[in-house]
């Protein structure tokens, strides 16, 4: 059948190419007729001149449903907004999820949860979120409708959620959030949650099982820094304060070498006293960002600013002074952001460094460091204890069917590892990185402790040299 047949008109040679059989358009008007029993190219002209029409009424009108639509939404319904960034969508989210009403969306969006990962068949799970668009659910008898959107704040583009209901009360919508809150914290009780800053604002990086503070192998005098917290956070401290229009702040500074648990120490204070932790990567982060962000702080947490004299704060004989560096920021919007009306009562600030020595007096002085704590290299006594805590879990079984009762054997064994490995030589991480490629045998761990420690010997040697 020519091309000319199969439109009934004649027409040039360029139609003929879009209907002729071995043309794309030929193809899909052929499979379309033989599934529908109908072919558009077998109309005639009017009925196309009567879709063009329709197509542009309904573009036209499509503005003023627009319209019609938003003037619904202000006077007949009522609206919650939730911004990605917010602990809120993370609430709501959380909850979403767990009644699977994201499979509801039309269209999600896909993330590895890298935070799920505790169960070892659940390799990267992947999890699913709404995105850009709308679906509808009931929640207690009301109809309530979720939808995401990109907002411009002006600096970049935010995702943001929208949840509408109708009516001129958004009570319902409260109370869904109420909830959502509620089960969100029951899920997080005990643990302790990670926020990182992008740009000014603080995301949520994952909330994991509390470090309990016996996990981190440290002598007496830090035990004084966690009962420094404790008090702080008190009522009765905070009153104190209070009475005496004291800015409620409190502020550590551990030092010493890499690797000697400064920040493991810091997350197991958050989680003893039950904070969260807001890590600020200050090297990026201007004055005005760094102002943004510890207004946004909420009351009773820690802020923890590792690394502090990374970002090239230094101390100098002129007094302050800003190294040449690439920080956005600098040391006095620093400073004044530490001790300004911004920063947030009942905070925590916990700086790191291994260069106390570097750090200008300024930034340390009692007032935004209340203490100072000391980590050192490994000592025999520590050397001894991390041994005994890498290997407990091989001796659970010896130790429950005995009580709590130590070890004799495990305690001999770490005893003879602490006398082969020299003090204040090595990290509590260089220890510990060790022993775990032994952790099914303590006696290779024992024996090969000596040949381990000539390594590294010459391994920091051949470094030193290089
Ligand atoms: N005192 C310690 N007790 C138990 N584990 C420790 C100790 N010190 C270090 N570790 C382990 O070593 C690793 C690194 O420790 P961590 O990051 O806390 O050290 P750090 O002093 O903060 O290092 P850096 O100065 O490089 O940031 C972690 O896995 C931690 O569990």
């Amino acid at each position: 059948m020519s091309a000319a047949t199969v439109a009934g008109q004649s027409i040039d040679w360029a139609t003929s190419m879009l209907v002729s059989k071995s043309g794309p358009f030929g193809v899909f008007s052929t499979g379309l007729s033989i599934l529908t029993g109908w072919n558009p190219f077998s109309w005639n002209p009017d009925t196309y001149t009567a879709i063009l029409c329709l197509v542009g009424v309904f573009a036209f009108l499509k503005n003023y449903m627009c319209q019609f639509r938003t003037w619904l939404e202000q006077h007949f319904t009522s609206q919650v907004y939730i911004s990605r960034t917010d602990e809120s969508y993370d609430m709501l989210s959380t909850w979403v999820a767990s009644r699977g009403l994201q499979h509801s969306a039309r269209s999600t969006v896909a993330r590895v949860d890298g935070g799920r990962n505790d169960q070892e068949d659940k390799k990267k799970p992947l999890t699913f979120a709404p995105w850009n668009g709308s679906f509808f659910f009931l929640y207690k008898g009301s109809v309530v409708s979720y939808s995401t959107h990109l907002r411009d704040n002006g600096l970049q583009k935010e995702e943001e959620v929208v949840l509408g209901c109708f009516g001129r009360s958004s009570t319902i919508l409260k109370t869904l959030l109420q909830e959502c809150r509620v089960e969100y914290l029951g899920q997080i009780e005990d643990k302790t949650t990670i926020f990182e800053n992008r740009g000014d604002a603080w995301m949520k990086m994952v909330t994991r099982e509390t470090r309990p503070l016996s996990t981190v192998i440290v002598d007496e005098q830090k035990q004084l820094l966690v009962e420094d917290a404790r008090d702080f956070l008190s009522t009765k401290t905070r009153k104190w304060f209070a009475q005496r229009a004291l800015p409620y702040r409190r502020g550590y500074l551990l030092h010493g070498p890499p690797g000697t648990g400064k920040s493991s120490f810091s997350l197991s204070i958050a989680g003893e006293l039950g904070l969260d932790v807001y890590i600020a990567h200050i090297h990026d982060a201007s004055d005005q960002t760094l102002k943004s962000l510890f207004s946004k702080l909420p009351q009773r947490c820690v802020v923890l600013l590792e690394d502090i004299d990374a970002v090239g704060i230094t101390r100098s004989s002129k007094g302050l002074q800003e190294a040449a560096t690439t920080w956005a920021g600098t040391l006095s919007g620093l400073l004044n952001i530490l001790d300004g009306v911004s920063s947030q009562e009942g905070r925590l600030l916990i700086m790191t460094t291994n260069h106390v020595e570097n750090l200008d007096e300024a930034l340390i002085r009692p007032g935004r460091v209340d203490l100072k704590a000391g980590f050192q290299l490994a000592d025999a006594n520590a050397i001894r204890r991390i041994f005994a805590f890498v290997f407990h879990q091989d001796t659970t079984e010896a130790s429950t069917s005995r009580g709590h009762e130590v070890d004799p054997t495990l305690e001999t064994m770490a005893k003879s590892f602490a006398a082969r490995v020299p003090e204040h030589e090595f990290s509590p991480a260089e220890v510990i990185s060790y022993l775990l490629q032994y952790k099914h045998s303590l006696a290779a761990a024992v024996e090969n402790a000596e040949e381990w420690v000539a390594a590294m010997r010459k391994e920091k040697r051949d470094k030193v040299l290089k």
